[in-house]
């Protein structure tokens, strides 16, 4: 059985990034950018007031004190927008207004409280310094520098970038198709009457088109089939027409679980079936087609969800071009004992962290098995116990991965 790295590793070295699309900015948060945006101008495009105030000479106020005030005249006004020839000449102040253009002669800006009024004068009793409150000509950013990165997630900040720089169509990489298909004669779908006690609703179904549009692909979902090999055999000869196909249930070791066997029928390429982790370790990933990725995930509920956040989700954040698709593990220090009788595989433990002062704490959920979906309530990291490891004392430091 390989390790979690060997899986990841093997998934991540076949996800080939996926083609691009040009979309309006308005369409475009959350998506992958598929080119670099570049400042079409200096930014500030002019040396600009900072605030509401007096535009005046440097030269003139540099020696104002509480006992020799300086005494400017008022000669002009300038709001944002204006764009009127004033000159700032020797012992005048030009009023001026947040994001007006600084005029001519002025290098320094007094905010209104910062001075007395006096009729058409005012009075400036203590000096600043040059080029104080002025947003100079292209502090922030240089025309043609690099703003935003090919293969960044767009997030209102983006937008909001490339909306200044009047970036209206961008080129985006396209959301991977990804389909999904529920096996089991015991399942069924939401709505659907139980006829029998033994049956079961399929959670795994919304877990995962939930799961797939928070990683930034588009759901297909294909439904239930019945653990019967033509059902199955019919839903896989579709295969190519998605960029990932994802299956649960039936890849273990039950005599109805024929998933595994199928696949390599349809013409997928098994990489590997079962990995050393818990839950999910019956997990199977192959290739088809030029870039096509199958996940068989197992049935029970956890390990489905979990096995789609670490070893689906990184895979379509990669095809989808992001380039920060690996997932970070960091450290907390653990609440309470941990302990196990098994320590064969690395195990994956819902857990809840949260900082205090300057440090991330950990406290896992009392249900660890594999069937109780309900051991994400409230929780939003998976805690790392590796291999070989049966007990971890309170205090300790463990690993931890935030959910995506
Ligand atoms: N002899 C062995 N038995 C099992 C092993 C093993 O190594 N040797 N592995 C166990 C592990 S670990 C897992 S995980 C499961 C995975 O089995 P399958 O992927 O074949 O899944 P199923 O048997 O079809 O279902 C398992 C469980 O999950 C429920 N289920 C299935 N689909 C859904 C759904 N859509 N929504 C909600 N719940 C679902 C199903 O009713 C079963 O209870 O195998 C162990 N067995
Ligand atoms: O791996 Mo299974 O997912 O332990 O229950």
């Amino acid at each position: 059985m390989i390790s979690y790295e060997e899986a990841i590793s093997t998934v991540l070295e076949h996800t080939r990034v996926i083609d691009t699309e040009r979309v309006f900015i308005n369409q475009a948060l959350g998506r992958v950018l598929a080119e670099d945006v570049l400042s079409d101008t200096d930014k500030p495009p002019f040396d600009n007031s900072a605030m509401d105030g007096y535009a005046v000479r440097h030269e003139d106020i540099k020696l104002a004190s509480e006992e020799n005030p300086v005494k400017l005249k008022v000669v002009g006004e300038l709001s944002a927008g204006e764009d009127k020839s004033i000159v700032v000449e020797k012992g005048t102040a030009v009023v001026i207004f947040t994001g007006a253009p600084i005029p001519q002669g002025a290098d320094t800006v007094i905010p209104f409280e910062m001075v007395q009024k006096e009729g058409d004068h005012i009075l400036i009793k203590h000096p600043l310094k040059a080029w104080s409150n002025i947003r100079k000509k292209g502090e922030e950013v240089k025309q043609g520098e690099l703003l935003i990165k090919k293969g960044t997630h767009i997030r209102p900040y983006e937008v909001g970038i490339m909306a200044s720089v009047n970036k209206v169509l961008v080129s985006v990489y396209r959301k991977p198709k990804v389909a999904i298909l529920v096996t089991g004669d015991e399942i069924k779908d939401v709505g659907e009457i139980i006829e029998k006690p033994t049956q079961i609703r399929s959670s795994n179904s919304y877990v995962l088109i939930s799961q797939v549009i928070r990683s930034g692909g588009e759901p297909h979902y294909l439904g239930i089939v019945k653990d019967d090999q033509e059902e199955i055999t019919r839903a896989l000869a579709h295969l190519k027409d998605y960029d990932v196909f994802i299956t649960t249930g039936g890849v273990s070791m039950g005599g109805k679980d024929y998933v595994q066997y199928l696949v390599r029928e349809c013409g997928v390429d098994v990489k590997f079936h079962k990995v050393r982790i818990k839950p999910a370790k019956p997990v199977l990933f192959g290739t088809y087609g030029e870039r096509g990725l199958f996940f068989g995930l197992p049935g029970n509920p956890v390990s489905c969800s979990m096995a789609f956040d670490l070893i689906v989700h990184p895979a379509l954040l990669k095809m989808s071009g992001r380039s920060d698709y690996a997932h970070k593990t960091f450290k907390a220090i653990l609440k309470e004992d941990f302990s196990r009788k098994d320590a064969e595989r690395r195990e994956f433990v819902r857990s809840y962290v949260w900082f205090e002062e300057d440090k991330a704490y950990c406290s896992y959920s009392p249900k660890t098995q594999s069937h109780m979906l309900t051991s994400y309530i409230d929780m939003n990291a998976y805690m790392v116990v590796y291999e070989g490891i049966k007990e971890i004392k309170k205090d300790s430091l463990v690993d931890v991965i935030l959910f995506p």
